[in-house]
């Protein structure tokens, strides 16, 4: 006989919308999140920065070019972590970073890797945490690299553990201010804060129709980049670097759209980034 047990440690979402959240990625399982990440284990859902390498795309037979194309847009989304990873710091192996919104855990999985580490995140989906989980397993860091579903609102941390945190195309599900007062509270001081994430650009005026395109796609609210700024300095939370990614996010966005695994969100990205009324963004703050 098999028995069920039910999973009493999961908490139940904070709100309607979080339940929604988490049910979305529970049965998320596109082909360019899941083809991409088969690549070599690292399981992304964010997007990609940095020059198409048109000759090893190009190089072998047109057979498996598709192939070559997963291949070299799953580069340019480890190539994102990389460029995150660099904005934290010095890390030190006994130190903890905490991954705000960690999906399947590509980017603990680097984080890890990079600095030999704890890496603790959380998310809503109780599917994504198991995944991430499974996959720390698999590659024997499980001691070090744990997800857990929690809401980065509220996070199961002690005040000041970490040397660092982000979040990485995650803080669109959420209130600024109140992410960012959560990120101060477990932040050490001088720690370091940092983000990727696409933000309406305030100098184009509101968010135009391609960001309310891409908000109902996913169900989320992309916020301004003024509100990052704003909602950081009012949480102790002060910005060391600023990146404007979108000319180095673009060239990933234009190999998709020619690729098979296209979702149909291609051109609202691409034309947002073209008409300057979407930004992709890094920021990196320190923690006062
Ligand atoms: C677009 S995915 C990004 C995943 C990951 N950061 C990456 O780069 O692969 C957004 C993530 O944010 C998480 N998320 C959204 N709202 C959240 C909340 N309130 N608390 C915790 N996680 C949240 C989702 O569960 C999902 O894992
Ligand atoms: C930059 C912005 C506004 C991001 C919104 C958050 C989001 C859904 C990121 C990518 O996830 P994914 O990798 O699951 O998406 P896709 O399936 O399109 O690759
Ligand atoms: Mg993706």
């Amino acid at each position: 006989m098999t028995t069920t047990v039910p999973n009493a440690a999961i908490p139940a979402p904070a709100t309607s919308y979080q339940g929604d959240i988490a049910r979305y990625w529970d049965h998320e399982a596109r082909p360019v999140n899941l083809r991409l990440g088969d690549v070599d284990g690292l399981y992304h859902h964010h997007y990609g920065i940095g020059d198409v390498d048109h000759a090893a795309l190009e190089a072998g037979p047109e057979s498996e070019r598709e192939e070559r194309l997963v291949t070299e847009l799953h580069r340019l989304e480890s190539a994102q972590t990389d460029v995150l990873l660099d904005h934290l710091g010095p890390i030190r192996a006994d130190d903890t970073l905490v991954d705000a919104g960690c999906g399947r855990g590509g980017s603990m999985v680097m984080a890890h890797q990079r600095f030999n580490c704890t890496v603790e995140g959380v998310t809503l989906s109780a599917k994504q945490a198991d995944f991430g989980n499974q996959r720390a397993r698999d590659l024997g860091i499980d001691h070090a690299v744990r997800s857990r579903v929690a809401n980065m609102l509220n996070m199961p941390f002690e005040t000041g553990q970490a040397a660092a945190s982000w979040n990485n195309e995650s803080s669109m599900y959420v209130d600024l201010e109140d992410l960012f007062a959560e990120h101060a509270r477990v932040l050490a001081v001088g720690g370091r804060y940092v983000t990727i994430t696409g933000c309406w650009n305030p100098v184009y005026g509101q968010p135009s129709k391609w960001v309310s395109q891409i908000n109902a796609h996913f169900e989320c609210n992309i916020h301004s980049r003024r509100e990052y700024l704003r909602a950081m300095a009012d949480n102790r939370l002060v910005p060391q670097t600023i990146i404007d990614l979108t000319p180095t996010t673009l060239p990933y966005w234009e190999l998709r759209a020619t690729s098979s695994l296209v979702t149909g969100i291609e051109e609202a990205f691409i034309n947002s980034y073209k008409d300057g009324s979407f930004q992709y963004l890094l920021i990196a703050a320190d923690r006062v």
